[in-house]
Protein backbone atom coordinates (compact mmCIF):
# COMPACT_ATOMS: atom_id res chain seq x y z
CA UNK A 1 0.00 0.00 0.00
CA UNK A 2 1.66 3.25 -1.06
CA UNK A 3 2.07 5.62 1.48
CA UNK A 4 2.94 9.43 2.32
CA UNK A 5 6.50 9.69 2.93
CA UNK A 6 8.07 9.57 6.21
CA UNK A 7 7.87 13.54 7.41
CA UNK A 8 6.88 14.87 4.77
CA UNK A 9 4.23 17.31 6.44
CA UNK A 10 1.90 18.07 3.89
CA UNK A 11 0.94 21.55 4.88
CA UNK A 12 5.01 22.40 4.52
CA UNK A 13 5.08 21.31 1.03
CA UNK A 14 5.65 24.28 -0.93
CA UNK A 15 5.07 25.57 -4.52
CA UNK A 16 1.53 23.62 -4.37
CA UNK A 17 -1.59 24.43 -4.45
CA UNK A 18 -3.91 22.19 -1.91
CA UNK A 19 -7.72 23.13 -3.28
CA UNK A 20 -10.08 20.22 -1.96
CA UNK A 21 -8.87 20.41 1.49
CA UNK A 22 -8.78 24.65 2.46
CA UNK A 23 -6.26 25.64 5.11
CA UNK A 24 -8.38 26.09 8.38
CA UNK A 25 -6.85 26.59 11.44
CA UNK A 26 -3.90 25.54 13.03
CA UNK A 27 -3.17 22.02 13.49
CA UNK A 28 -5.24 20.05 16.52
CA UNK A 29 -2.92 20.04 19.06
CA UNK A 30 -3.22 16.40 19.87
CA UNK A 31 -2.94 16.38 23.83
CA UNK A 32 -6.17 18.21 24.25
CA UNK A 33 -7.79 14.82 22.54
CA UNK A 34 -6.06 12.12 24.07
CA UNK A 35 -7.30 14.12 27.37
CA UNK A 36 -11.03 14.17 27.00
CA UNK A 37 -12.79 11.18 28.09
CA UNK A 38 -12.21 8.50 25.55
CA UNK A 39 -15.30 6.43 24.40
CA UNK A 40 -14.98 2.83 25.48
CA UNK A 41 -13.56 1.36 22.56
CA UNK A 42 -13.90 -2.34 23.65
CA UNK A 43 -17.66 -2.37 22.89
CA UNK A 44 -17.67 -0.61 19.84
CA UNK A 45 -18.06 -2.01 16.28
CA UNK A 46 -14.76 -1.02 14.24
CA UNK A 47 -15.80 -0.21 10.72
CA UNK A 48 -12.39 0.74 9.19
CA UNK A 49 -8.86 0.00 10.21
CA UNK A 50 -5.76 1.40 7.86
CA UNK A 51 -2.54 2.89 7.91
CA UNK A 52 -2.09 6.57 7.45
CA UNK A 53 0.35 8.98 7.70
CA UNK A 54 -0.51 11.45 10.49
CA UNK A 55 1.54 14.41 11.71
CA UNK A 56 5.29 12.94 11.32
CA UNK A 57 4.49 9.30 12.06
CA UNK A 58 2.98 6.10 10.25
CA UNK A 59 -0.24 5.51 12.49
CA UNK A 60 -2.63 2.33 13.07
CA UNK A 61 -5.20 4.16 12.11
CA UNK A 62 -9.48 2.48 13.45
CA UNK A 63 -12.56 3.94 12.69
CA UNK A 64 -15.43 2.82 15.27
CA UNK A 65 -19.11 4.11 15.38
CA UNK A 66 -18.20 6.95 17.49
CA UNK A 67 -14.41 7.83 17.55
CA UNK A 68 -11.42 8.21 15.07
CA UNK A 69 -8.36 6.59 16.96
CA UNK A 70 -4.37 6.37 15.93
CA UNK A 71 -1.66 4.70 17.39
CA UNK A 72 2.19 5.24 15.72
CA UNK A 73 3.32 1.97 14.76
CA UNK A 74 6.42 1.21 16.63
CA UNK A 75 8.97 -1.43 15.82
CA UNK A 76 8.62 -4.26 18.02
CA UNK A 77 9.69 -4.33 21.57
CA UNK A 78 10.71 -6.54 24.59
CA UNK A 79 7.25 -7.27 26.33
CA UNK A 80 6.65 -5.21 29.62
CA UNK A 81 8.66 -2.22 28.61
CA UNK A 82 6.28 0.51 29.69
CA UNK A 83 9.09 3.02 28.46
CA UNK A 84 7.66 2.00 24.86
CA UNK A 85 3.94 1.34 26.14
CA UNK A 86 3.97 5.29 26.86
CA UNK A 87 5.78 6.02 23.39
CA UNK A 88 3.02 4.08 21.49
CA UNK A 89 -0.06 6.17 23.69
CA UNK A 90 -3.24 6.36 21.52
CA UNK A 91 -5.29 9.49 20.39
CA UNK A 92 -8.37 10.02 19.47
CA UNK A 93 -10.97 12.37 18.31
CA UNK A 94 -14.87 11.71 18.99
CA UNK A 95 -16.81 11.19 15.59
CA UNK A 96 -19.36 14.40 16.48
CA UNK A 97 -16.80 16.89 16.67
CA UNK A 98 -16.22 16.24 12.69
CA UNK A 99 -17.88 18.87 10.76
CA UNK A 100 -16.70 18.29 7.25
CA UNK A 101 -13.97 16.21 5.06
CA UNK A 102 -11.87 16.73 2.27
CA UNK A 103 -9.72 14.85 -0.17
CA UNK A 104 -6.38 16.64 0.01
CA UNK A 105 -4.67 17.24 -3.22
CA UNK A 106 -1.17 18.53 -4.41
CA UNK A 107 -1.52 21.07 -7.23
CA UNK A 108 1.81 21.56 -8.93
CA UNK A 109 2.00 25.30 -11.52
CA UNK A 110 2.18 22.28 -14.47
CA UNK A 111 -0.79 20.21 -12.86
CA UNK A 112 -3.89 22.86 -13.33
CA UNK A 113 -6.43 19.69 -13.47
CA UNK A 114 -5.59 17.15 -12.17
CA UNK A 115 -3.42 16.87 -8.84
CA UNK A 116 -1.82 14.54 -6.93
CA UNK A 117 -4.16 13.02 -4.12
CA UNK A 118 -2.15 13.25 -0.94
CA UNK A 119 -4.64 11.97 1.44
CA UNK A 120 -7.86 13.05 3.58
CA UNK A 121 -8.39 16.51 5.48
CA UNK A 122 -10.59 16.42 9.10
CA UNK A 123 -12.50 19.38 9.55
CA UNK A 124 -13.32 19.08 13.77
CA UNK A 125 -14.69 21.15 16.37
CA UNK A 126 -12.61 21.79 19.33
CA UNK A 127 -13.33 23.49 22.52
CA UNK A 128 -11.13 25.44 24.20
CA UNK A 129 -10.95 26.94 27.57
CA UNK A 130 -14.02 29.67 28.30
CA UNK A 131 -16.73 27.81 26.13
CA UNK A 132 -14.65 28.86 23.39
CA UNK A 133 -15.33 26.95 20.03
CA UNK A 134 -12.35 26.24 17.65
CA UNK A 135 -11.97 24.39 14.30
CA UNK A 136 -9.32 22.66 13.32
CA UNK A 137 -7.90 19.64 10.85
CA UNK A 138 -6.76 16.79 11.13
CA UNK A 139 -4.80 15.19 7.69
CA UNK A 140 -4.43 11.92 7.24
CA UNK A 141 -1.88 11.21 4.44
CA UNK A 142 -1.98 8.10 2.37
CA UNK A 143 -1.56 7.97 -1.61
CA UNK A 144 -3.58 5.73 -2.57
CA UNK A 145 -6.71 6.84 -4.20
CA UNK A 146 -8.63 3.88 -3.57
CA UNK A 147 -7.78 3.62 -0.16
CA UNK A 148 -8.67 7.00 -0.05
CA UNK A 149 -11.97 6.76 -1.48
CA UNK A 150 -13.16 4.04 0.60
CA UNK A 151 -12.39 6.36 4.10
CA UNK A 152 -13.59 9.44 2.35
CA UNK A 153 -17.12 7.86 1.87
CA UNK A 154 -17.15 6.47 5.01
CA UNK A 155 -16.53 9.69 6.34
CA UNK A 156 -19.49 11.33 4.44
CA UNK A 157 -21.78 8.72 5.41
CA UNK A 158 -20.57 9.11 9.19
CA UNK A 159 -21.60 13.22 8.79
CA UNK A 160 -24.35 12.42 6.89
CA UNK A 161 -26.05 10.95 9.96
CA UNK A 162 -26.04 13.90 11.77
CA UNK A 163 -29.30 14.96 10.85
CA UNK A 164 -30.01 17.71 13.15
CA UNK A 165 -26.95 19.53 11.46
CA UNK A 166 -28.21 22.77 9.07
CA UNK A 167 -27.97 21.87 5.46
CA UNK A 168 -29.70 25.68 3.78
CA UNK A 169 -29.54 28.84 6.02
CA UNK A 170 -31.65 31.85 5.61
CA UNK A 171 -28.33 34.20 7.03
CA UNK A 172 -29.78 37.96 7.49
CA UNK A 173 -27.11 40.78 8.10
CA UNK A 174 -27.33 43.99 9.70
CA UNK A 175 -24.79 45.85 7.74
CA UNK A 176 -25.12 49.00 10.07
CA UNK A 177 -24.33 47.10 13.13
CA UNK A 178 -21.57 48.82 15.77
CA UNK A 179 -19.37 49.80 13.39
CA UNK A 180 -20.35 48.89 10.45
CA UNK A 181 -18.58 45.68 10.30
CA UNK A 182 -21.13 42.66 10.40
CA UNK A 183 -20.44 42.42 6.51
CA UNK A 184 -16.83 41.94 7.06
CA UNK A 185 -17.54 39.34 10.21
CA UNK A 186 -19.37 37.39 8.05
CA UNK A 187 -17.50 37.19 5.32
CA UNK A 188 -13.63 36.53 6.78
CA UNK A 189 -15.33 34.26 9.44
CA UNK A 190 -18.56 33.21 9.07
CA UNK A 191 -18.47 32.42 5.62
CA UNK A 192 -15.57 30.37 5.11
CA UNK A 193 -16.73 28.13 8.05
CA UNK A 194 -20.46 27.53 6.83
CA UNK A 195 -18.54 26.74 3.14
CA UNK A 196 -16.40 23.67 4.08
CA UNK A 197 -18.89 22.26 6.18
CA UNK A 198 -21.52 22.80 2.69
CA UNK A 199 -24.14 24.92 4.22
CA UNK A 200 -26.25 26.27 1.46
CA UNK A 201 -26.47 29.92 2.48
CA UNK A 202 -28.91 32.76 0.92
CA UNK A 203 -27.78 35.85 2.19
CA UNK A 204 -30.04 39.65 2.69
CA UNK A 205 -28.49 42.07 3.70
CA UNK A 206 -30.88 44.53 5.65
CA UNK A 207 -31.30 47.97 3.76
CA UNK A 208 -33.55 49.94 7.05
CA UNK A 209 -34.50 49.39 10.42
CA UNK A 210 -37.56 46.74 10.63
CA UNK A 211 -35.93 45.30 7.02
CA UNK A 212 -36.07 41.67 8.81
CA UNK A 213 -39.43 42.35 9.88
CA UNK A 214 -41.27 42.78 6.78
CA UNK A 215 -39.14 40.56 5.01
CA UNK A 216 -39.06 37.31 8.06
CA UNK A 217 -43.55 38.43 7.12
CA UNK A 218 -43.90 37.26 3.56
CA UNK A 219 -40.40 35.61 2.54
CA UNK A 220 -40.19 31.62 1.44
CA UNK A 221 -38.77 29.90 4.22
CA UNK A 222 -39.19 26.20 3.20
CA UNK A 223 -36.12 24.77 2.30
CA UNK A 224 -34.02 26.17 5.27
CA UNK A 225 -32.79 24.43 7.91
CA UNK A 226 -32.54 27.72 10.25
CA UNK A 227 -32.32 31.44 9.87
CA UNK A 228 -28.88 33.35 11.19
CA UNK A 229 -28.61 36.85 11.88
CA UNK A 230 -25.53 39.09 12.38
CA UNK A 231 -25.57 41.82 14.18
CA UNK A 232 -26.39 42.99 17.44
CA UNK A 233 -28.58 42.65 20.49
CA UNK A 234 -31.38 44.85 18.92
CA UNK A 235 -31.29 43.00 15.28
CA UNK A 236 -31.35 39.69 16.77
CA UNK A 237 -34.49 40.58 18.71
CA UNK A 238 -36.50 41.91 15.71
CA UNK A 239 -35.05 38.49 13.87
CA UNK A 240 -36.41 36.23 16.68
CA UNK A 241 -39.51 38.45 17.09
CA UNK A 242 -39.99 37.90 13.31
CA UNK A 243 -39.86 34.49 13.43
CA UNK A 244 -42.29 33.98 16.61
CA UNK A 245 -44.82 36.28 15.00
CA UNK A 246 -44.42 34.36 11.45
CA UNK A 247 -44.86 31.21 13.84
CA UNK A 248 -48.52 32.56 15.13
CA UNK A 249 -49.95 33.90 12.11
CA UNK A 250 -48.99 30.20 10.40
CA UNK A 251 -51.13 28.61 13.18
CA UNK A 252 -53.47 31.02 13.10
CA UNK A 253 -53.10 32.57 16.74
CA UNK A 254 -54.58 35.90 17.63
CA UNK A 255 -51.77 37.95 17.20
CA UNK A 256 -53.86 41.54 18.78
CA UNK A 257 -53.32 39.64 22.39
CA UNK A 258 -51.09 36.82 22.57
CA UNK A 259 -51.95 34.36 25.67
CA UNK A 260 -50.44 31.22 24.53
CA UNK A 261 -47.86 31.73 21.81
CA UNK A 262 -46.59 28.71 19.42
CA UNK A 263 -43.14 27.99 18.68
CA UNK A 264 -41.19 29.24 16.11
CA UNK A 265 -40.82 26.54 13.65
CA UNK A 266 -37.13 27.14 12.81
CA UNK A 267 -34.11 27.31 15.13
CA UNK A 268 -31.83 30.92 15.08
CA UNK A 269 -28.50 31.45 14.88
CA UNK A 270 -26.32 34.69 16.46
CA UNK A 271 -23.23 35.60 15.21
CA UNK A 272 -22.24 38.33 17.45
CA UNK A 273 -21.47 41.46 15.24
CA UNK A 274 -23.16 44.28 17.18
CA UNK A 275 -22.00 47.21 20.28
CA UNK A 276 -24.09 44.99 22.80
CA UNK A 277 -23.87 41.16 21.93
CA UNK A 278 -26.29 40.12 25.45
CA UNK A 279 -28.13 37.38 24.05
CA UNK A 280 -24.55 35.57 22.01
CA UNK A 281 -22.86 36.09 25.05
CA UNK A 282 -25.48 34.62 27.12
CA UNK A 283 -26.07 31.93 24.69
CA UNK A 284 -22.37 30.48 24.08
CA UNK A 285 -20.92 31.79 27.64
CA UNK A 286 -18.65 34.33 25.11
CA UNK A 287 -19.70 36.62 22.36
CA UNK A 288 -17.14 34.74 20.02
CA UNK A 289 -18.21 35.10 15.95
CA UNK A 290 -16.18 31.44 15.34
CA UNK A 291 -18.06 29.53 18.42
CA UNK A 292 -21.76 31.01 17.80
CA UNK A 293 -20.30 30.07 13.90
CA UNK A 294 -19.49 26.44 15.54
CA UNK A 295 -22.62 25.75 17.29
CA UNK A 296 -24.68 26.67 14.24
CA UNK A 297 -22.42 24.20 11.64
CA UNK A 298 -22.64 21.20 14.56
CA UNK A 299 -26.70 21.67 15.09
CA UNK A 300 -25.80 22.63 18.43
CA UNK A 301 -29.56 23.72 20.09
CA UNK A 302 -30.53 25.55 22.81
CA UNK A 303 -34.71 25.79 23.87
CA UNK A 304 -34.70 29.67 25.02
CA UNK A 305 -37.22 31.16 26.79
CA UNK A 306 -39.09 34.49 25.72
CA UNK A 307 -40.99 37.14 27.19
CA UNK A 308 -43.99 38.24 25.32
CA UNK A 309 -44.59 42.50 25.77
CA UNK A 310 -48.24 43.37 26.11
CA UNK A 311 -50.66 47.01 27.32
CA UNK A 312 -53.81 47.05 27.76
CA UNK A 313 -54.64 44.13 26.39
CA UNK A 314 -52.92 44.34 23.40
CA UNK A 315 -49.44 42.41 21.92
CA UNK A 316 -46.40 44.59 21.21
CA UNK A 317 -43.71 42.48 21.18
CA UNK A 318 -41.69 39.27 22.03
CA UNK A 319 -38.25 39.65 23.30
CA UNK A 320 -35.92 38.78 26.10
CA UNK A 321 -35.13 41.20 28.54
CA UNK A 322 -36.22 44.82 29.83
CA UNK A 323 -35.54 47.77 31.49
CA UNK A 324 -37.49 50.64 33.05
CA UNK A 325 -36.86 53.52 34.61
CA UNK A 326 -32.69 54.59 34.72
CA UNK A 327 -32.29 51.61 31.87
CA UNK A 328 -35.12 52.78 29.20
CA UNK A 329 -34.21 56.56 29.86
CA UNK A 330 -30.77 56.23 29.00
CA UNK A 331 -31.37 53.99 26.00
CA UNK A 332 -34.09 57.34 24.85
CA UNK A 333 -31.06 59.58 25.46
CA UNK A 334 -28.58 57.55 23.99
CA UNK A 335 -31.29 57.21 20.74
CA UNK A 336 -31.34 60.94 20.71
CA UNK A 337 -27.22 61.20 19.94
CA UNK A 338 -26.79 58.51 16.70
CA UNK A 339 -24.48 60.28 15.16
CA UNK A 340 -21.70 59.48 18.31
CA UNK A 341 -20.48 56.27 18.08
CA UNK A 342 -22.72 53.34 19.56
CA UNK A 343 -20.39 53.26 22.57
CA UNK A 344 -19.49 56.42 22.89
CA UNK A 345 -23.28 57.55 23.11
CA UNK A 346 -24.19 55.09 25.41
CA UNK A 347 -21.53 56.41 27.88
CA UNK A 348 -22.84 59.50 27.48
CA UNK A 349 -26.47 59.01 27.86
CA UNK A 350 -26.07 56.68 31.00
CA UNK A 351 -23.79 59.50 32.51
CA UNK A 352 -26.76 62.33 31.68
CA UNK A 353 -29.10 59.99 32.67
CA UNK A 354 -27.36 59.60 36.05
CA UNK A 355 -26.61 63.06 36.43
CA UNK A 356 -30.74 63.47 36.06
CA UNK A 357 -31.63 60.83 38.39
CA UNK A 358 -35.27 60.31 39.18
CA UNK A 359 -37.16 57.93 40.27
CA UNK A 360 -40.68 56.43 38.76
CA UNK A 361 -43.56 56.58 40.94
CA UNK A 362 -45.19 52.86 39.80
CA UNK A 363 -47.10 49.80 41.21
CA UNK A 364 -45.48 46.70 40.65
CA UNK A 365 -47.43 43.30 40.58
CA UNK A 366 -45.76 39.71 39.56
CA UNK A 367 -46.68 36.31 39.73
CA UNK A 368 -44.01 34.53 41.56
CA UNK A 369 -42.84 31.07 39.71
CA UNK A 370 -44.55 28.12 40.31
CA UNK A 371 -41.40 25.29 40.64
CA UNK A 372 -44.24 22.68 40.96
CA UNK A 373 -45.48 23.39 37.33
CA UNK A 374 -43.90 20.70 34.97
CA UNK A 375 -42.10 23.74 32.24
CA UNK A 376 -42.78 21.24 29.19
CA UNK A 377 -46.63 21.31 30.23
CA UNK A 378 -46.13 25.03 30.35
CA UNK A 379 -44.51 25.59 27.36
CA UNK A 380 -47.46 23.72 25.22
CA UNK A 381 -49.54 26.28 27.03
CA UNK A 382 -51.61 24.12 29.55
CA UNK A 383 -53.86 26.82 31.75
CA UNK A 384 -52.24 27.34 35.35
CA UNK A 385 -55.11 26.17 37.55
CA UNK A 386 -56.21 28.58 40.45
CA UNK A 387 -52.16 29.58 40.50
CA UNK A 388 -53.34 32.82 39.52
CA UNK A 389 -54.84 33.97 42.79
CA UNK A 390 -50.88 34.29 44.28
CA UNK A 391 -50.50 37.77 42.45
CA UNK A 392 -48.33 40.02 44.80
CA UNK A 393 -48.06 43.88 44.62
CA UNK A 394 -45.69 46.28 45.58
CA UNK A 395 -45.58 50.28 45.28
CA UNK A 396 -43.38 52.76 45.80
CA UNK A 397 -40.90 55.10 43.83
CA UNK A 398 -37.97 52.85 41.87
CA UNK A 399 -35.33 53.82 40.16
CA UNK A 400 -34.97 50.55 38.00
CA UNK A 401 -36.84 47.99 36.88
CA UNK A 402 -35.42 45.09 34.64
CA UNK A 403 -37.21 42.18 34.06
CA UNK A 404 -35.04 39.16 32.09
CA UNK A 405 -35.79 35.84 31.03
CA UNK A 406 -32.17 35.34 30.03
CA UNK A 407 -29.04 35.44 32.18
CA UNK A 408 -28.08 38.89 30.23
CA UNK A 409 -24.05 38.34 30.55
CA UNK A 410 -22.28 41.29 28.73
CA UNK A 411 -18.46 42.85 29.26
CA UNK A 412 -19.86 45.28 31.99
CA UNK A 413 -21.71 42.46 33.65
CA UNK A 414 -19.45 38.94 33.10
CA UNK A 415 -21.63 37.36 35.75
CA UNK A 416 -24.83 38.95 33.88
CA UNK A 417 -27.58 41.63 34.73
CA UNK A 418 -29.90 38.56 36.20
CA UNK A 419 -27.19 35.68 37.06
CA UNK A 420 -29.49 33.91 39.10
CA UNK A 421 -31.98 33.29 35.91
CA UNK A 422 -31.07 30.18 33.24
CA UNK A 423 -31.88 30.12 29.56
CA UNK A 424 -34.71 27.93 29.64
CA UNK A 425 -36.00 27.72 33.40
CA UNK A 426 -39.52 28.81 32.83
CA UNK A 427 -38.74 32.02 34.72
CA UNK A 428 -37.99 35.71 34.28
CA UNK A 429 -35.76 37.56 37.42
CA UNK A 430 -37.34 40.92 38.14
CA UNK A 431 -34.76 43.08 40.07
CA UNK A 432 -36.18 46.27 41.41
CA UNK A 433 -33.95 49.38 42.78
CA UNK A 434 -36.15 51.25 45.17
CA UNK A 435 -35.28 54.83 45.72
CA UNK A 436 -31.95 55.48 46.52
CA UNK A 437 -29.33 58.79 46.73
CA UNK A 438 -26.90 58.70 43.52
CA UNK A 439 -23.52 57.66 45.04
CA UNK A 440 -25.61 54.22 46.46
CA UNK A 441 -26.68 53.76 42.78
CA UNK A 442 -23.56 54.19 41.48
CA UNK A 443 -22.12 52.20 43.87
CA UNK A 444 -24.76 49.50 43.24
CA UNK A 445 -24.52 49.79 39.30
CA UNK A 446 -20.56 49.06 39.57
CA UNK A 447 -20.92 46.03 41.64
CA UNK A 448 -21.97 44.88 38.29
CA UNK A 449 -18.34 44.77 36.76
CA UNK A 450 -16.88 42.70 39.83
CA UNK A 451 -17.46 39.15 41.08
CA UNK A 452 -19.77 40.57 44.46
CA UNK A 453 -23.23 39.90 44.63
CA UNK A 454 -24.54 43.18 43.09
CA UNK A 455 -27.76 42.58 44.82
CA UNK A 456 -26.77 42.75 48.12
CA UNK A 457 -28.33 46.45 49.09
CA UNK A 458 -31.12 47.32 51.11
CA UNK A 459 -32.60 49.18 48.35
CA UNK A 460 -32.01 46.28 45.86
CA UNK A 461 -35.01 43.60 45.71
CA UNK A 462 -35.24 40.24 43.59
CA UNK A 463 -37.74 38.11 42.50
CA UNK A 464 -38.08 35.28 40.93
CA UNK A 465 -41.50 36.01 38.32
CA UNK A 466 -43.38 33.99 35.50
CA UNK A 467 -45.51 37.61 34.89
CA UNK A 468 -45.17 41.30 35.36
CA UNK A 469 -47.35 43.60 35.25
CA UNK A 470 -45.41 47.58 35.88
CA UNK A 471 -47.84 50.58 36.30
CA UNK A 472 -46.79 53.70 36.09
CA UNK A 473 -48.62 55.93 38.60
CA UNK A 474 -48.75 59.07 36.93
CA UNK A 475 -47.94 60.00 33.86
CA UNK A 476 -46.43 63.51 34.87
CA UNK A 477 -43.46 62.42 34.40
CA UNK A 478 -43.24 61.25 31.09
CA UNK A 479 -42.65 63.65 27.94
CA UNK A 480 -41.56 66.69 28.68
CA UNK A 481 -40.70 68.92 25.44
CA UNK A 482 -39.76 71.59 27.62
CA UNK A 483 -36.29 70.07 28.29
CA UNK A 484 -34.38 70.06 25.13
CA UNK A 485 -31.84 66.56 25.69
CA UNK A 486 -33.79 66.03 29.18
CA UNK A 487 -33.37 61.77 29.79
CA UNK A 488 -37.52 61.88 29.59
CA UNK A 489 -38.06 62.95 26.66
CA UNK A 490 -39.75 60.18 24.10
CA UNK A 491 -40.81 59.91 20.22
CA UNK A 492 -44.63 59.59 21.04
CA UNK A 493 -45.40 62.26 23.22
CA UNK A 494 -46.94 61.29 27.08
CA UNK A 495 -44.87 57.74 27.13
CA UNK A 496 -42.37 55.85 29.06
CA UNK A 497 -38.96 54.47 27.21
CA UNK A 498 -38.57 50.73 27.70
CA UNK A 499 -35.69 49.28 27.38
CA UNK A 500 -36.67 45.71 25.15
CA UNK A 501 -33.16 43.75 24.23
CA UNK A 502 -31.26 47.13 23.11
CA UNK A 503 -34.34 48.22 21.38
CA UNK A 504 -36.47 51.16 22.10
CA UNK A 505 -40.23 50.54 22.84
CA UNK A 506 -42.02 53.64 23.96
CA UNK A 507 -45.46 52.49 26.45
CA UNK A 508 -47.96 55.15 28.07
CA UNK A 509 -49.58 53.34 30.54
CA UNK A 510 -49.17 49.39 31.76
CA UNK A 511 -47.04 47.07 30.70
CA UNK A 512 -47.79 43.06 31.09
CA UNK A 513 -44.89 40.69 30.51
CA UNK A 514 -45.36 37.51 30.44
CA UNK A 515 -42.65 34.51 30.01
CA UNK A 516 -43.53 31.50 27.98
CA UNK A 517 -40.63 28.54 28.45
CA UNK A 518 -38.37 27.21 25.30
CA UNK A 519 -40.57 29.27 22.83
CA UNK A 520 -37.67 29.38 20.19
CA UNK A 521 -34.88 27.21 19.75
CA UNK A 522 -31.38 29.26 19.28
CA UNK A 523 -28.07 27.44 17.83
CA UNK A 524 -25.97 27.26 20.86
CA UNK A 525 -24.22 25.01 23.31
CA UNK A 526 -25.30 24.23 27.16
CA UNK A 527 -22.84 27.16 28.97
CA UNK A 528 -23.51 24.45 32.69
CA UNK A 529 -21.81 21.49 30.68
CA UNK A 530 -19.28 23.92 29.06
CA UNK A 531 -17.85 25.75 31.74
CA UNK A 532 -14.94 23.67 32.90
CA UNK A 533 -15.48 21.90 36.16
N1 LIG B 1 -29.75 48.60 7.10
C1 LIG B 1 -30.12 49.11 8.26
N2 LIG B 1 -30.05 50.44 8.49
C2 LIG B 1 -30.38 50.96 9.68
N3 LIG B 1 -30.82 50.23 10.74
C3 LIG B 1 -30.91 48.92 10.57
C4 LIG B 1 -30.57 48.28 9.34
N4 LIG B 1 -30.75 46.96 9.47
C5 LIG B 1 -31.21 46.76 10.73
N5 LIG B 1 -31.30 47.93 11.39
C6 LIG B 1 -31.71 48.15 12.78
O1 LIG B 1 -30.58 48.50 13.58
C7 LIG B 1 -30.90 48.26 14.95
C8 LIG B 1 -29.67 48.00 15.76
O2 LIG B 1 -28.94 47.01 15.17
P1 LIG B 1 -27.95 46.02 15.94
O3 LIG B 1 -28.56 45.55 17.17
O4 LIG B 1 -27.52 45.00 14.93
O5 LIG B 1 -26.67 46.91 16.17
P2 LIG B 1 -26.02 47.51 17.46
O6 LIG B 1 -24.81 48.24 17.00
O7 LIG B 1 -25.80 46.49 18.51
O8 LIG B 1 -27.17 48.42 17.83
P3 LIG B 1 -27.25 49.53 18.92
O9 LIG B 1 -26.45 50.66 18.35
O10 LIG B 1 -28.71 49.77 18.98
O11 LIG B 1 -26.67 48.93 20.15
C9 LIG B 1 -31.88 47.11 14.92
O12 LIG B 1 -33.01 47.46 15.65
C10 LIG B 1 -32.24 46.92 13.45
O13 LIG B 1 -33.64 46.88 13.21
Amino acid sequence: MPRGKRGGRVSALEGCREEEAPPAADAVPSVLWASGQQPEAAAEQILLRGIFEIGRDSCDVVLSERALRWQPIQPERPTGDSKYDFLRKEEFIELKDIFSVKLKWRYSVKQQKSGTLLGITLFICLRKEQNKLKDSTLDLINFSEDHCDIWFRQFKEILADFSNRPKSLKILLNPQSHKKEATQVYSEKVEPLLKIAGIKTDVTITEYEGHALSLLKECELQGFDGVVCVGGDGFASEVAHALLLRAQKNSRVETDLILTPVRAQLPLGVIPAGSTNVLAHSLHGIPHVVTATLHIIMGHIQPVDVCTFSTTGKFIRFGFSAMFGFGGRALALAEKYRWMSPNQRMDFAIIKTLAKLKPEDCEISFLPFNSSQDLEERAEGSPKSDYNDKWQMIQGRFLNVSIMAIPCLCSVAPRGLAPNTRLNNGSMALIIARNTSRPEFIKHLKRYTSVKNQFNFPFVETYTVEEVKVHPRSNISGHNPEEEDGPYETTSGNSFPWNVDGDLMEVASEVHVRVHPRLINLYGGRIEEMIPK
